[in-house]
Formats: C-alpha cells, structure tokens, sequence
C-alpha cells in the first residue's frame, strides 16, 4: 500500500526551476533517504511535501488524498516535520516547545491534558532530555535543540515522519539513538541524510538528487557504489559489507589515492598527474 505519491512534481522560484518532474511513491512503513550534493533539491522537496512551499505544478497524494486540499490541522495530524533550521523569534522553554507537538490534538481554548503532558515527558526521557523541561530552548546546545525538536515530531504522533538531516548537531551516540528510535516507531519516514553509512543503516530505499531532478531510486545496495559516490559527489570511496551487520559500509579516500603506492613513479586512480608531494608519517 502506497502512503505517499509524488506525481510530477515541478517547483520554481522566481522562474528558476528547482525541482524538475519529481516522481515517487513511498510504501507504507518504509524509511525513505534522500542523498545529494549540497543544493541538489533536498530540502525543498521536503518543503513541497510537508506544505511549506506550494508546488508549480504536479500532485502529492498522501494516502491517496490530493495533500493540497487538506485542512492545516487535519494536515498536522498526518505528517510531522522535523526542519532543518528554525529561527524561533520567541524564547521558549523545552517542555513548551515540545507540547506544541500535541497542538494538532486540541480544540480552540482547550488546555493540555495530563496524558499530553505526561507524553512529552516520556518523550523528553527518550531523547535524553529529562530534568531540561524548565530550561530556556535558546540556551540549549545545537545538539540539545535538535533533541528537543525531534520530540516536538514524535509527540505529534503521527504516521509519517519527514526529516531534514535529522542528525545534524549530534554526536555519534545521539545519531544512533536518535535514527533508533524513529525506526523502532515502524512509521513511513522520509529524510534528507548527509551520512552515507547512516543511509545504509536505516533506510529501506533511497533516493539520489542531482540538480532539482531524482536520478536515482533503489535499496540501499542498489544506489550506494564508488561509481555513484564518483559521479554524484565527486569523491573516491571504498564500499564494502560490514562483517557484523552485513550492511554496506562506505569509507571515503583521499582524491588522489594511490593505486601503485607513493614515490616518484606513481600514478592516481583518478588519473591526476599534476606536480605534487607527499610526506610519509612513520
Ligand atoms: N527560497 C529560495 N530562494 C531562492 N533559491 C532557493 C530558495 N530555496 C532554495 N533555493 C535554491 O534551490 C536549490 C536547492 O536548495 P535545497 O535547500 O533544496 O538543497 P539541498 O539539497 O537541501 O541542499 P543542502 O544539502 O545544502 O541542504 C539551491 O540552489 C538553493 O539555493
């Protein structure tokens, strides 16, 4: 069953084209990752999607309704948005910040429940923030505010899940805990990611954009090889199976690897042969 379709999706701004004829669908439950150069149209697909910015044309259904025609709080309710900046004008404390996650859920003038309450609470645990409800969110850490940020999402409840570089700002502990447990809710996410390993670790398919358009779209080892990494990204990369997991793992290489080893005589996988040295560490 499909959650999510994009039909022919064009964006301009200011008559320059950004996004040109975008087509996918997303299966219900699936964990999506969009990978693509800085610029390439990341973001503002996801702003497309989640309704930031209206498309110039095309449709987006999602579970097969026209998303366009649907009521901001019903909207609210369906689809929760982790951004990748936000400029909030206003200072809040985290636990404010977070109950605004279960603002979809309250009629006008309604208070906020003690199950909302104790929601946010559990969530806050679950991101690592207990006993940070009173402080201030512009004093936080940028690791600390994404923390926040992405239990304002989960506590919205709902059953897609659009993240912007999601582990932007964390240290490795918290990216794992925080890819762990969006996948352990079993909802359709969709998320920009910049990390080729987190990619392989937790996403079902993915898609590669390139210049406003999708060039690619497959399992993880479908799209992740040195060739695409060349292509896309310019880089040299080694693409191997981790031994444990069996999933793929990607270390990056210097541009000019050596394919002969270092010395006077060597040449470049690359083919560079401009004039260079090298130092040898012991
Ligand atoms: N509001 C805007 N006005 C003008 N150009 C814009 C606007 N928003 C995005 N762009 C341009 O659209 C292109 C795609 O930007 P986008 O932010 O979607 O890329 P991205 O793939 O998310 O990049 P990154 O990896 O750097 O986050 C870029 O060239 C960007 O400069």
């Amino acid at each position: 069953m499909l959650k999510v379709q994009v039909k022919n999706l064009k964006f301009s701004i200011d008559k320059k084209e950004i996004l040109n004829d975008i087509s996918f669908d997303i299966p219900k439950g699936a964990f999506i990752g969009i990978i693509g150069p800085n610029g390439s149209g990341k973001s503002t697909l996801l702003k497309n999607i989640y309704r930031l910015y209206k498309p110039s044309s095309g449709n987006i259904l999602l579970d097969n309704k026209e998303l366009s025609k649907m009521k901001d709080k019903d909207c609210a309710r369906e689809i929760a948005v982790l951004a990748q900046e936000s400029n909030s004008q206003f200072d809040f404390t985290v636990e404010q910040i977070v109950k605004m996650g279960r603002y979809p859920y309250k009629s006008m003038f309604e208070d906020y429940s003690k199950k909302d309450l104790q929601m946010v609470r559990d969530m806050l645990k679950k991101v690592g923030l207990d006993g940070y409800s009173d402080r201030s969110f512009s004093n936080l850490s940028g690791g600390e505010k994404q923390r926040t940020l992405i239990a304002r999402a989960l506590v919205q409840d709902t059953d897609f899940l659009i993240l912007d570089e999601p582990t932007n700002h964390l240290d490795i502990g918290y990216q794992i805990q925080l890819m762990d447990l969006v996948k352990s809710l079993n909802i359709t996410t969709l998320s920009a990611i910049h990390d080729m390993n987190i990619a392989s670790m937790y996403c079902d398919y993915l898609i590669v954009m390139k210049e406003g358009k999708i060039i690619n779209f497959g399992t993880v080892e479908e799209v992740i090889t040195s060739e695409m990494l060349k292509s896309v990204f310019g880089v040299n990369a080694y693409v191997g199976i981790n031994p444990v997991n069996k999933k793929l793992q990607i270390s990056f290489m210097h541009t000019h690897e050596h394919v002969n080893g270092i010395g006077v005589d060597h040449i470049h996988e690359d083919g560079f042969s401009g004039v260079h040295s090298h130092h040898i560490h012991a």
